[in-house]
This record gives structure tokens, C-alpha cells and sequence, in this order.
């Protein structure tokens, strides 16, 4: 935790450089920010996120940021999600019942608590902004959803989640060991469902992540 100066050192993960990119646009060299790239997956954003903090100035907040599914109903592409929590939905095991999480199992917890009147803060935010945003669980994945099964599947094991993505809960757990909160923000530019890669909407999901930063920098 950065205890010397007053003001708040923020580290920003993303998965690729177009991320990294876009929400460097919306800060507008605001030098509390650090931005990185953590890599796809939770395995690589845990390891580098952890190396990070491990190794660079002490930071005050990590957020995990990117692009992301959202679910049918519960959040449009092209429209902002700031994570309630972050849930490692495929963290378990497979049983004849159906899938039982770590927390189920009695082994650890799936799930990393976010600080609500934080992540409210931002998502009142970017309401004032008159950006659509959601403030809701964010899942992490280690494979992107490519049928109505499964993303039917995981949306009646978690109902009111609202993304998912690959890396948050690495980069949580990261922050989590290091004592330092943690807010996860996607910007959705598919929805969670049969694979169409002509449906993605890559573009439309970057500009709602630069004009997320763009907020940030006036609310954190
Ligand atoms: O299925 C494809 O061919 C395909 C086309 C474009 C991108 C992908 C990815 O695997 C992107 C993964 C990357 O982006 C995040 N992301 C975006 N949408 C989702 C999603 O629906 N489920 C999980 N992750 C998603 C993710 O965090 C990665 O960083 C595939």
C-alpha cells in the first residue's frame, strides 16, 4: 500500500496492447495511472500482475480492464460493466450434479470481494456521464463461451452476472495477496453465446473503454 505521497498510484492490467491502447487515450496522461498488459487468461494476468506488484512502486488500486461478453439481457454490447464482484466461474470440479465450486467444495473461494462503495462510485460515474453501465459480478473463464448451453448454463448458476471475460479473477487474486483493492471494468463487445466472430464489435467496445478511463480520471 502507497503510504509516502497524497496522491493515489493506480495499476490498470489489461490483456492486449489495443486495451492498453484505448484506455490510455481516455487518461490523457493522467501519471497516476500505470497501464500494462497482463496477457490473455487468468494464468498469465495473475503471474504478471503479481510480479508487478511485487516489483514496481507501491500501488493504492488495481483494475483489471478490457473488453467482454456480456450476457443476453443483462448488459449490451458496447455498454460498460464495473464488477460487483469478480467470480472464477469454472474454478471447481465437474460432478455427475453438475458443476461444484471451489467454494462449494470447502476448498478456498471462486470469489473476490470488491469495495462496493468504490466500485458504486464509479459506475455513479459513469451514469453521470450518461455512458450504459451495470454494475454487477463479472466472471472470469479460462474458455471463451461458444454455445447457448453454456452461457444458458452459467447464467442460471450465476443470474445476476453480467460479463465475462479471462483475466479478472488472476489479476484480483494478485491484488488481493498484496493487500491492495481491486475493481475489474469491461466494456462488452459480444454477447455470450454461440461463436460469431462477425458479431464481435471490437471497435464500438474499445471507444466505451476509453470513454470509461476518460470518467475514471475524474472520480478516482
Ligand atoms: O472466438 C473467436 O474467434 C474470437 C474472436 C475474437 C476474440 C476472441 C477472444 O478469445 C478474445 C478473448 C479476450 O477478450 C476478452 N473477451 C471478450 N469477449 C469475451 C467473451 O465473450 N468471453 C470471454 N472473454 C472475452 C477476454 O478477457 C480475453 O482477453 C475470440
Amino acid at each position: 500500500m502507497n503510504t509516502q505521497s497524497t496522491e493515489k498510484r493506480i495499476l490498470v492490467v489489461t490483456s492486449v496492447e489495443a486495451e492498453r491502447d484505448a484506455f490510455l487515450r481516455g487518461l490523457r496522461d493522467d501519471g497516476r495511472f500505470t497501464v500494462r498488459i497482463g496477457g490473455v487468461g487468468p494464468i498469465a494476468a495473475a503471474a504478471r500482475t503479481a510480479r508487478i506488484l511485487a516489483t514496481e512502486e507501491p500501488f493504492d488500486l488495481v483494475i483489471c480492464a478490457g473488453i467482454s461478453g456480456g450476457f443476453v439481457g443483462q448488459a449490451e454490447v458496447g455498454s460498460l460493466v464495473v464488477g460487483s464482484e469478480i467470480v472464477c466461474a469454472d474454478l471447481g470440479a465437474e460432478t455427475a450434479e453438475g458443476f461444484c465450486s471451489l467454494d462449494e467444495l470447502g476448498f478456498g473461494s471462486a470469489h473476490v470481494p470488491v469495495d462496493q462503495q468504490l466500485a458504486a462510485s464509479v459506475t455513479e460515474a459513469l451514469q453521470a456521464a450518461k455512458l450504459p453501465v451495470k454494475m454487477a459480478p463479472i466472471l472470469t473463464l479460462s474458455t471463451v463461451t461458444g454455445t447457448a448451453q453454456t452461457a444458458a448454463e452459467l447464467a442460471r448458476r450465476m443470474p445476476d452476472a453480467a460479463a465475462e471475460a479471462m483475466e479478472g479473477y488472476g489479476v484480483a487474486v494478485a491484488a488481493q495477496d498484496a493487500g491492495i483493492p481491486v475493481l475489474e471494468i469491461r466494456a462488452v463487445s459480444n454477447a455470450i453465446g454461440p461463436r460469431d466472430k462477425s458479431a464481435w464489435r471490437m471497435k464500438e467496445a474499445f471507444a466505451a473503454l476509453e470513454a470509461a478511463s476518460s470518467v475514471l480520471r475524474e472520480v478516482l
